[in-house]
């Protein structure tokens, strides 16, 4: 039977490679790339039908950190397929990286020199905005979106994957404040929700056949790595990247081994999974790629509690979309 797998963020970096991947792995598979760009979608499409010219590539607009385009998306995507064997939730921004060189320099001499490299913990922050939603825009596009995008299709769903980081840290998130309007690190409380909501889609939706897991790639240059230093930069300390690369395996560094993890829960029967674990892509010294599971710091309480909280913010977004629209219905009968 044809599987349908929908993938946003699929143009790119870790979601292109990952598409490439599935391709390889099932040529009969129907694959369904979620952008927000449809140029940049229609490329990608392009470049997937070179090496796979018999396959199914569908295209979505999608823009994940929008309520009316998830909303519409959602739509598009009951018409069109009666079932999603996989949808990954790979879309993801880190606008305005801030890299502390200050604090990179003590990490080098320091006892968490790898933990620094593998998480960037400490030396990375970034500069949030609001978007036309009135949400945070890294809240509203790495973790948000695509709740809601869940919501609308949960009856077609069966397994889920999260293309989270492992610079998830329970530090930079706060309950009170889940958007995170007040911190610099809202990459990382996006990804450490992600996280938790993971579990608490498993801890709700097991039973009814719904499994969730969430993944970290490892270091994969991309162009929201290379966003994070200039270009000439990024040239620079190359060598000492795939030099680093031999002694840390987080230092995946290519997409197509960034996306091993997402390639191996594809092969995974859910039931056998962990619920608690984020899996791991890894490349050994010698290249090889592995996926290894590693236990998340969340606690199932918390996580409900994001998820009812997610659920009230819902209503009040479906309820603000609902007025716009009747506001704008009235205004062209006028
Ligand atoms: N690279 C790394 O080292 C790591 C990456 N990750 C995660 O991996 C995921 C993929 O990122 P990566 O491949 O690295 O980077 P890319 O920037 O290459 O890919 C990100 C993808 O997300 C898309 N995207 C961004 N915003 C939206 C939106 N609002 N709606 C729809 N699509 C959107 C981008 O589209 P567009 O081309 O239009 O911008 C692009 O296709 C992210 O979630 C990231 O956080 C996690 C850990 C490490
Ligand atoms: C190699 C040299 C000399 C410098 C590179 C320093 C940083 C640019 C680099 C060190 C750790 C990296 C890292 C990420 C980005 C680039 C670094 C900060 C991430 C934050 C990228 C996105 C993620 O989700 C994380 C898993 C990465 C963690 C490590």
């Amino acid at each position: 039977m044809e599987r349908v797998v929908i993938i946003t963020g699929a143009n790119s970096g870790i979601g292109l490679a990952l598409c490439e991947r599935l391709l390889t792995e099932d040529s009969q598979l129907r694959l369904c790339l979620a952008c927000r760009n449809m140029q940049r979608a229609e490329a990608a499409r392009a470049a997937l039908l070179t090496s796979h010219s018999n396959a199914h590539v569908d295209l979505l607009q999608l823009d994940v950190g929008s309520v009316q385009s998830v909303l519409s998306a959602a739509q598009e995507v009951k018409a069109r397929y009666n079932r999603i064997d996989f949808l990954y939730l790979n879309a993801g921004i880190m606008p305005n990286p801030q890299l502390d060189l200050n604090a990179f320099f003590k990490g080098l001499f320091s006892r968490n020199v790898v933990r620094m490299f593998a998480t960037a913990e400490g030396i990375l922050t970034q500069q949030d905005r609001l978007n036309s939603d009135g949400l945070q825009e890294v809240f509203a596009t790495n973790l948000f979106g695509h709740f809601l995008l869940i919501r609308e299709l949960e009856p077609l769903l069966s397994r889920l994957v999260w293309t989270s980081s492992s610079n998830a840290r329970r530090s930079a998130f706060s309950m009170e404040d889940m958007q995170h309007r007040e911190g610099r690190e809202s990459y990382s409380s996006s990804k450490y929700a992600s996280d938790m909501l993971s579990l608490a889609l498993n801890r709700q939706k097991n039973s009814q056949g719904l499994f969730s897991s969430v993944i970290c790639p490892g270091l994969v240059m991309t162009n929201l790595t290379y966003g994070i230093l200039p270009s000439f930069f990024w040239t620079l300390i190359m060598p000492v990247m795939w030099l680093i690369r031999i002694f840390t395996n987080t230092f995946t560094l290519t997409p197509h081994n960034g996306a091993e993890a997402l390639h191996w829960l594809f092969l995974q029967n859910p039931e056998s999974l962990d619920p608690r674990a984020k899996y791991h892509s890894l490349t050994s010294g010698l290249g090889t790629n592995y996926t290894q599971p590693r236990q998340m710091d969340i606690d199932e309480g918390t996580s409900d509690v994001l998820y009812s909280k997610l659920l009230e913010l819902e209503k009040e977004v479906r309820r603000k979309q609902s007025e716009e629209n009747a506001d704008e219905e009235i205004s062209a009968v006028k």
